[in-house]
């Protein structure tokens, strides 16, 4: 049996234990749409409604988070894969008691792994899946195969796109692959969308209305819709203030958007609950569409 034959036969031998967490993946077709402002915000929002959250950070070599919420991860996964660190080691307090994991390069050392190092992961993610009720998972940007395993590896996503033209044709364009994926479950993947930055005379719920027709039509997939966010400069403002916006502009129309979509994500945790299966499933699911390429 070769190494690659010996992963998958781990990876399926994994007993799929009872999931606890929620995971939410915040993805794009195009870079620079506000997924990360977006993550963080959402994270504490929904930390204020009684939710213990945790983010991860899986965009490789970019610190946007880190930077707004003023934090310095001393450890990342890969240290947790390759040097025996806990998860108290390499979970990061934020603002509001929100805990914070930077993928590092732990994201693409995945396929890396050695059969011990792959269990001890495990066992590290079913802790994870133990402790925390959502996790939010901001991925990298664009069309690349990391974002497209952790999208269809989760059960929920948030596609965020700006009415930039450019940015609903990567949306649409990112759809479009994810539903070509032969491990992509239509069934088991609640997509909603959020258009970001939109002004006043752009009409976001036609941004929605397009998207979902062509989705519904060409791919088969059914769309669902989160909301919109305005343009709105305290974003900006709170990101030169290492602070989330939430928590130095509450009043801002951006936190209020963010407010109003925690709730509504927390409305549907009866629906989901179906279809929860936790960190660990994602990256076993990861594991898998690893080892098969
Ligand atoms: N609603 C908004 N109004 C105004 N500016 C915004 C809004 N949302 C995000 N921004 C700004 O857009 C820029 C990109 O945001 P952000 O870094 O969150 O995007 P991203 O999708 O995570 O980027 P990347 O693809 O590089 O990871 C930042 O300068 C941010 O301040």
């Amino acid at each position: 049996m070769d190494q690659a034959e010996k992963l998958r036969k781990l990876v399926k031998e994994q007993n799929s234990p009872k999931p606890t967490s929620r995971v939410i993946t915040v993805t794009s077709g195009k870079g620079g749409v506000g997924k990360s402002s977006i993550s963080v915000n959402l994270a504490l929002a929904l930390s204020r409604l009684g939710k213990k959250v945790l983010i991860l950070d899986a965009d490789f070599g970019l610190a946007n988070i880190e930077v707004m919420l003023g934090i310095r991860p001393k450890y990342n996964l890969a240290d947790l894969m390759f040097k025996g660190k806990n998860l108290p080691d390499i979970i990061t307090n934020g603002p509001e008691n929100i805990g914070f994991i930077s993928g590092g390069s732990g994201i693409q050392e995945l396929t890396n792994l050695t059969k011990d190092q792959i269990i001890y992961l495990i066992n590290k993610l079913v802790e994870l899946d133990q402790t925390v009720d959502i996790i939010i998972i901001d991925t990298g940007a664009g069309i690349t195969d990391s974002v497209l395993q952790f999208a269809t590896a989760s059960s929920e996503i948030l596609l965020v796109t700006t009415p930039e033209p450019t940015s609903i044709t990567d949306a649409y364009a990112l759809l479009k692959t994810l539903n070509k994926k032969a491990i992509f479950s239509v069934e088991d993947t609640a997509i909603r969308l959020i258009a970001n930055r939109v002004t006043l005379d752009e009409k976001a719920d036609d941004i929605y209305e397009k998207l979902k027709t062509v989705a519904s039509k060409f791919l088969n997939l059914n769309l669902d819709y989160l909301g919109y966010i305005p343009l709105d400069n305290t974003v900006s403002k709170a990101v030169i203030r290492q602070q989330p916006v939430i928590s130095v502009y509450p009043n801002s129309s951006f936190a209020k958007q963010i407010n109003s979509f925690a709730m509504k994500l927390c409305d549907t945790d009866m629906e989901i609950n179906q279809r929860k299966k936790g960190i660990t499933q994602v990256f076993l699911k990861l594991l898998r569409s690893r080892i098969q390429k």
